[in-house]
């Protein structure tokens, strides 16, 4: 669906691309990851034909995004980053214009009752929450009908749940068959929702895998944290390879290993009859991933 190949583009001396190299398969949720400045909006404004590459080669559905722009008008859909929109311009009646811009297209009664917005095609944008301005700029973004939807720093401001919904919202359009680049700078968003995620540093790649190929790549044990009744006795886990340590205080234990870690405590557990009160795995992130690959913490 994209390719980019050895992107790069420079704001004077700034390089905000640095010979980015990736491809989007169709149907994929491909996220595009990295800390404020790293190069996200500069690479999808250069993917949507927005900004003309320095250097380096980009196709989006075999055409050129800057040469071929009215054509991939047709089949790309945008939602850039603070996208605002006049204040008295009512929902409905920003549905009607942007559908007008299109020959064909979705139908806006419609889309705006997949997107929940219906009981508010009459408020003007001004008195939109943070959450239902961002469904409406989704909405836009996909009235043309369109293959693949760019969606920049999405959930940038709204609360936990709204954020979750919007995540529920996305995967739902994916399985329509939207293709879905998604910028962000949450961990936890591209760890949930995206299929496959490059992670943007500085202007460069720094790796391109799935969440869990990336988080495999961090050499962090994983810990399971008890809660028992009784205290337990370590030795119970002793002559397992894949425990590396136990740390007990009271009825408290934490155990560090690696491996199929979760289910070897618990059978060991289960073997001795104890039950435990309340257990938590914990397991490297996205974050951790982020530090083994930069060297540098995310924020
Ligand atoms: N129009 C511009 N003129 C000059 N410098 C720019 C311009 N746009 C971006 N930059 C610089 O290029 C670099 C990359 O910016 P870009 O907006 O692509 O990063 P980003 O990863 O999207 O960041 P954020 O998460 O903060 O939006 C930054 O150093 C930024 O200051």
């Amino acid at each position: 669906m994209i390719e980019v190949d050895s992107l790069t583009k420079r704001y004077g001396d700034v390089v905000a691309a640095d010979g980015i190299t990736f491809t989007v398969e169709p149907g994929e949720i491909f996220g595009i990851l990295g800390p404020n400045g790293a190069g996200k909006t500069t690479t999808v404004e250069c993917i949507a034909g927005l900004r003309r590459p320095d250097a380096g080669r980009i196709r989006v559905l075999n055409l050129d995004p800057v040469r071929d722009r009215t054509r991939l008008r047709r089949t790309v859909g945008v939602q850039l980053q603070n996208s605002v929109l006049p204040d008295a311009l009512k929902v409905g009646e920003a549905m009607t214009l942007y559908r007008s811009f299109y020959s064909e297209g979705a139908d806006p009664a419609r889309l705006l009752a997949d997107l929940n917005l219906t009981n508010l095609r009459n408020s003007p944008y001004s008195a939109l929450s943070g959450g239902e301005a961002q469904r409406l700029s989704i909405a836009l973004a996909l009235i043309g009908k369109p293959r693949i939807a760019i969606l920049d720093e999405l959930t940038t401001g709204l609360d936990p749940q709204a954020r979750r919904d919007t995540w529920e919202l996305i995967t739902q359009i994916r399985d329509t068959g939207v293709t879905i680049l998604l910028v962000s700078h949450f961990m936890e968003e591209a760890q949930r929702l995206c299929d496959r995620v490059a992670i943007i540093d500085r202007g460069r790649l720094a790796a391109l895998d799935t969440p869990d190929g990336l988080i495999a790549r961090v050499d962090a044990p994983q810990r399971v944290h008890l809660k028992t009744r009784t205290p337990v006795d370590p030795a119970l886990f002793e002559n397992n390879q894949q425990i590396e340590g136990i740390r007990t205080n009271h009825t408290e234990t934490v155990i560090t290993g690696t491996g199929n870690l979760l289910h070897t405590v618990t059978v060991t557990l289960l073997e001795h009859n104890i039950a435990a009160t309340e257990t938590r795995h914990e397991t490297a992130t996205l974050e951790d991933a982020f530090l083994a690959l930069t060297g540098r913490r995310f924020e």
